[in-house]
């Protein structure tokens, strides 16, 4: 048998997710009958201080010798790193990948990918131009669940959709207004381009994407879009965002909404909850088809 494909990590931050992703990147991959490819972790940088990537490596039990660095910088110019998956803010996601891409590095970067178009256009014509690898860890993408439901729109099982409504949202408000985050959480932090919008409502934008447009015949256009935005007062970033989305041609409609006052899932995993995403069809009842947007887990 061929030797699988080794695959050189180098980590950008040390926060939450990428403490989870560089975990999960580390599982044996012969545990989801994988055999192919096998991730190392070569490499983490903190933008504090090198004991925080040592500590994190440590954490996520990567081997002995990766190294651990003190910049960004210093881990985009490793040679021996392939790719690097950038797990800052929102803010930064933009400049961090930049770094990456110039320095001849592929890049997997988190979600919300950029905070406008225009970063997000000048990142690929970049990775392109330099013919590097370049994706968006939306794993929504990539669920059993997203597959199964893309396939049953394509093969007709359901019909012509003709409406698709996600939320995630979750949180709670205190009696005087004030959200669950201190107003320095990278959620509400406008300086971190935090808000509903970009950390949650990307999520129901993918499942009313995946469905009313990837999963349409060529060619497709883009829909009509009317949306409205609410902001904390005590720190003006969204905290409430409604979209509506029509395809016009296809007799089509999107409703994707988030917020940061009320949970998708106000009685827990339990089907009380209620779906998260709809999805009606010309031949399907409406079908509630997924209970967590953001999870892998069928309803
Ligand atoms: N795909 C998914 O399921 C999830 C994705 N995310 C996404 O991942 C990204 C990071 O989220 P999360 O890990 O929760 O965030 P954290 O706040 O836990 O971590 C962010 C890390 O970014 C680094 N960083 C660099 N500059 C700054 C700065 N100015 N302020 C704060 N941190 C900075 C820090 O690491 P260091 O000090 O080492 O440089 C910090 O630990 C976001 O884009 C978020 O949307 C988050 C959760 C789940
Ligand atoms: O992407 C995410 O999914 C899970 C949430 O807890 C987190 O805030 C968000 O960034």
């Amino acid at each position: 048998m061929a030797s699988p494909y080794q695959c050189r990590w180098g980590i950008l931050a040390t926060g939450g997710i990428a403490t989870t992703f560089t975990r999960d990147l580390l599982t044996n991959p012969a545990s989801r009958e994988v055999s192919d490819i096998q991730h190392i972790v070569v490499a983490a940088a903190s933008s504090s201080s090198a004991s925080r990537a040592t500590d994190f490596l440590h954490d996520v039990k990567a081997p002995s010798e990766a190294k651990a660095y003190g910049s960004y910088a210093e881990l985009v110019a490793d040679p021996n790193v392939d790719i690097i998956y950038v797990a800052t803010p929102h803010s930064h996601h933009f400049q961090n990948t930049m770094l990456a891409l110039e320095a001849g590095k592929n890049v997997l970067c988190e979600k919300a990918f950029t905070v406008n178009a225009k970063q997000a256009r000048k990142l690929v014509e970049t990775a392109k131009a330099k013919n590097l690898f370049l994706m968006e860890a939306v794993w929504t993408r990539y669920f059993p669940i997203s597959i199964k439901i893309r396939e049953m729109v394509t093969s007709g099982a359901i019909g012509k959709v003709h409406r698709v409504t996600a939320d995630n949202s979750f949180g709670t408000a205190a009696e005087d207004g004030s959200l669950d985050f201190d107003d320095g959480h990278r959620m509400v932090n406008m300086e971190l381009a935090g808000g509903a919008l970009l950390d949650l409502g990307i999520y129901s934008l993918t499942w009313v994407y995946q469905i009313l447009y990837h999963c349409q015949p060529k060619p497709r256009s883009a829909p009509k879009v009317v949306a409205a935005v609410n902001k904390y007062e005590k720190t003006g970033a969204d905290e409430m965002t409604s979209m509506i989305l029509q395809w016009e041609e296809n007799a089509s409609m999107g409703i994707a909404t988030t917020t940061l006052r009320v949970a998708t899932q106000p009685d827990g995993d339990s089907p009380a909850s209620g779906p998260a995403v709809r999805i009606q069809g010309t031949k399907g009842r409406s079908k509630c088809l997924a209970q967590f947007i953001d999870r892998p887990c069928i309803a």
